[in-house]
C-alpha cells in the first residue's frame, strides 16, 4: 500500500529564512522542496511566455500577479501524485490560497514570525547566486570564496530590494496579504507559527513537529529540487 502522501507550505515575510529552513525539512524528512521562485527563475531562463511576463513584474520588486502564479504552479502541484512535498513561496495571497485549496489538501502550514529589525540585518547582508537562487549570509552561511557561488564559482549579487529602504513597504505588503492566508489556514487548523531570530534556535521546534509527523531519514543527500 502507498504511504500518503504529506504536503506542506511554509511561510514568511522575506527574509524569515523559508528557504533555509525548507532546506534542512527536505534534507532531514525527504520531502521534495518545491520553491516558488525558483520555479519563477526557470521560467525567466527558459523564456517561457509565463516567464517573460514574471519578469516584469520580479524586475520592478514587485509581486506577480494570482492567475501567473496560480497558472504556473498548480498543474505542477497536480503532477506531484507520487511525492510528499514542502511549497516555499505559495501561497503568498488570499487567491493564491483558495486556488491551492482546490487542488489538494493541506496537511500543514508553517508561518514564520520573525521581528523587523533581524529581517533587515539578514537582508541587507544576502547574497545570492542569481541563476540557482542559492543564498549565503556573510554571516551565518558565508560562500567559501567571498563574492563566489560555491558551487559554480560564478559571482553573487545582492538585490536592492533586500536593502533596508525597499524592505519596510515589502513588509508592509506581506502583513496585509499574508494575514488573510494566515486566518484561513488557523481556522483550518493546521497552521503552526514559529517566533525568534535565529534559524538554529528555530529548527528543534519545526523539527519535533516534523517529526510526529513524518518519519525521518537518516540520508544526507538535498531533496531540493526544480518542479517537474
Ligand atoms: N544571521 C542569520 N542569517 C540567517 C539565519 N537564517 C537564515 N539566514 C540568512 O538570511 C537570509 C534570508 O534567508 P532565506 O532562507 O533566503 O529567507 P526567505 O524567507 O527564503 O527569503 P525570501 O526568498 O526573500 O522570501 C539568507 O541570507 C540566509 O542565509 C539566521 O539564523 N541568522
Ligand atoms: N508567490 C510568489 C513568490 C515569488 N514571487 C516573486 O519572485 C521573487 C523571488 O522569490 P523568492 O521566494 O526566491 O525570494 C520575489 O521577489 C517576487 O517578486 C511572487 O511574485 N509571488
Amino acid at each position: 500500500m502507498m504511504a500518503k502522501l504529506f504536503r506542506a507550505v511554509i511561510m514568511g515575510p522575506p527574509g524569515s529564512g523559508k528557504g533555509t529552513i525548507s532546506e534542512r525539512i527536505a534534507q532531514s524528512f525527504g520531502l521534495k522542496h518545491l520553491s516558488s521562485g525558483d520555479f519563477l527563475r526557470e521560467n525567466i531562463a527558459a523564456n517561457t511566455e509565463a516567464g517573460v511576463l514574471a519578469k516584469t513584474y520580479i524586475e520592478r520588486g514587485l509581486m506577480v500577479p494570482d492567475h501567473v502564479m496560480t497558472r504556473l504552479l498548480l498543474p505542477r502541484l497536480e503532477e506531484m501524485t507520487r511525492h510528499s512535498w514542502l511549497m516555499d513561496g505559495f501561497p503568498c495571497t488570499l487567491a493564491q490560497a483558495k486556488a491551492l485549496n482546490s487542488t489538494c489538501d493541506l496537511d500543514l502550514v508553517i508561518s514564520l514570525n520573525i521581528p523587523y529589525e533581524t529581517l533587515k540585518d539578514r537582508l541587507s547582508d544576502r547574497w545570492i547566486h542569481l541563476a540557482s537562487g542559492r543564498v549565503y549570509n556573510m554571516g551565518f552561511n558565508p560562500p567559501r570564496v567571498q563574492g563566489r557561488d560555491d558551487l559554480s564559482g560564478e559571482p553573487l549579487i545582492q538585490h536592492d530590494n533586500d536593502q533596508p529602504e525597499a524592505l519596510v513597504s515589502r513588509l508592509r505588503h506581506y502583513k496585509d496579504v499574508a494575514k488573510p492566508v494566515i486566518d484561513l489556514y488557523k481556522s483550518k487548523g493546521i497552521l503552526h507559527t514559529f517566533s525568534g531570530t535565529e534559524t538554529d534556535r528555530i529548527w528543534p521546534y519545526i523539527n519535533s513537529l516534523l517529526s510526529t509527523k513524518i518519519p525521518s531519514r537518516p540520508e544526507t543527500d538535498t531533496q531540493h529540487i526544480p518542479l517537474p
